[in-house]
């Protein structure tokens, strides 16, 4: 326990054993976050909700939705509230990789979710430790040749970037692979997954739908890679508003009919299809133009010079990707351990000094529904 003042947690032990008809000291940990205490972890893992919270003021109990990705188990962690909005969890007993999580009680993210799903919410979200590079977002009518920038990009650098393979209902082309290019997938089961919150956007798209699962991203995060989403305009609009915090490219054509014409080109759509992408072509290059949405827009007359710009925004050159990622040391976390934090720093206290860990959160970037990245960790002594 200690992460929350003794008697104050007896209290909410006595009416967490009332309510919950569970022994007393059958959770893990309580976090005090205002009039809230956010119980976390307890008997009946991992079928039960495993997060509830005590209002004070009401003196109830309520069960709220818990979005993102949640630990295995929730067995065996310490914590410590960050800001007021997140809670650090460090499981013990495992592998530094695995071991940072945090569970958002008031975060932007949560506050919107909050007013969607009018209930109290939380959400995890897992810790990456290395460094964040910004996720890319590429948008840009069809047949503009966003494939094929993204293609050259994975093929100069397949270390560096990682595709966020999108879920579509759309047919496949003959030559794209399910779960390659896409995760092909039905309307209804789109649109339950939609509902239990497993998208971070998704918009309609030339009659079918779209959309980029949070496990899209966070493969890609845990792999330790740069992320590439290729995405609609209003899909571009929702990362915007949500806490990827990505670059935004805007791809045009050098004109109408050269779009028209690779559209053609490219053979892979009917007719009728042909003719609805340059209807909405005139749309999105008019809002992708005007919109203030993108950081960037590139005119992609000749593939290379605009491969070559492309690069420059993205802040690489020719030979970065010879040199070898450098691997994050990974740290063996013991059965024992407690943290205390220091401004942005948390010491995680292994037992003997040469066994502390100290985890840098002052580079860290995004969180729930997806990752929380650009966490460093390194021993105490270093
Ligand atoms: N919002 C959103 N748009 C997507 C997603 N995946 C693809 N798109 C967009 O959907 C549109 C159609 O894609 P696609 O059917 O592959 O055709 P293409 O653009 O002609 O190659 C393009 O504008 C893509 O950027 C996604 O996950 N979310
Ligand atoms: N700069 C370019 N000049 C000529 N053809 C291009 C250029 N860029 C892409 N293409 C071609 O245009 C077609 C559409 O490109 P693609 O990458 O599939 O577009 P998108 O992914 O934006 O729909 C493809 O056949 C591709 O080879």
């Amino acid at each position: 326990m200690g992460e929350a003042p003794a008697l104050f947690i007896d209290d909410v032990q006595r009416s967490f054993s009332k309510v919950f008809d569970q022994k007393q000291n059958d959770f893990d940990t309580a976090v005090v976050v205002g009039h809230k205490t956010y119980v976390i972890g307890g008997t009946g893992e991992p079928t039960s909700s495993g997060v509830r919270i005590f209002n004070k003021l009401t003196g109830e109990w309520v069960i709220p939705t818990i979005l993102g990705t949640k630990p295995e188990s929730l067995k065996g962690f310490s914590c410590v509230l960050l800001n007021e909005d997140r809670i650090l969890i460090i499981k013990k007993n495992s592998k530094s990789n695995e071991s940072v999580w945090f569970l958002e009680v008031d975060t932007q993210f949560i506050r919107d979710q909050k007013n969607k799903f009018e209930t109290e919410v939380v959400a995890w979200s897992k810790g990456v430790i290395g460094n964040a590079e910004q996720p890319i977002v590429i948008s840009g009518p069809s047949g503009v040749g966003k494939g094929t920038l993204i293609n050259m990009l994975m093929k100069e650098f397949p270390m560096m970037f990682g595709f966020s393979v999108s879920h579509t209902t759309r047919a496949p082309r003959e030559k794209e692979q399910n779960g390659v290019h896409y995760h092909f997938t039905k309307h209804n089961v789109m649109e339950e997954d939609i509902k239990s919150g497993k998208f971070l956007e998704f918009a309609a798209v030339h009659g079918n739908l779209y959309g980029t699962s949070i496990e899209a991203v966070d493969v890609v995060a845990d792999a330790g890679k740069r992320c590439i989403l290729d995405i609609d305009v209003q899909g571009a609009r929702s990362v915007r508003a949500s806490s990827l915090e990505a670059i935004f490219v805007f791809v045009c054509p050098p004109s109408f009919e050269e779009l028209e014409k690779r559209l053609r080109a490219r053979g892979t759509e009917t007719e009728e299809q042909i003719q609805k992408r340059l209807r909405n072509a005139k749309t999105e290059l008019e809002q992708g133009q005007s919109s203030g949405l993108f950081d960037h827009i590139l005119v992609n007359d000749d593939i290379k010079a605009c491969y070559e710009q492309l690069k420059n925004i993205l802040g690489i050159s020719e030979n970065i990707d010879a040199a070898p990622i450098t691997a994050n040391k990974v740290f063996d976390l013991p059965v024992d351990l407690s943290l205390s934090k220091l401004d942005e720093k948390i010491l995680i206290n292994c037992g003997t000094a040469e066994q502390n860990v100290v985890l840098d959160l002052s580079s860290m970037k995004g969180g729930a529904p997806a990752r929380t990245r650009g966490l460093d960790m390194y021993g105490f002594d270093q």
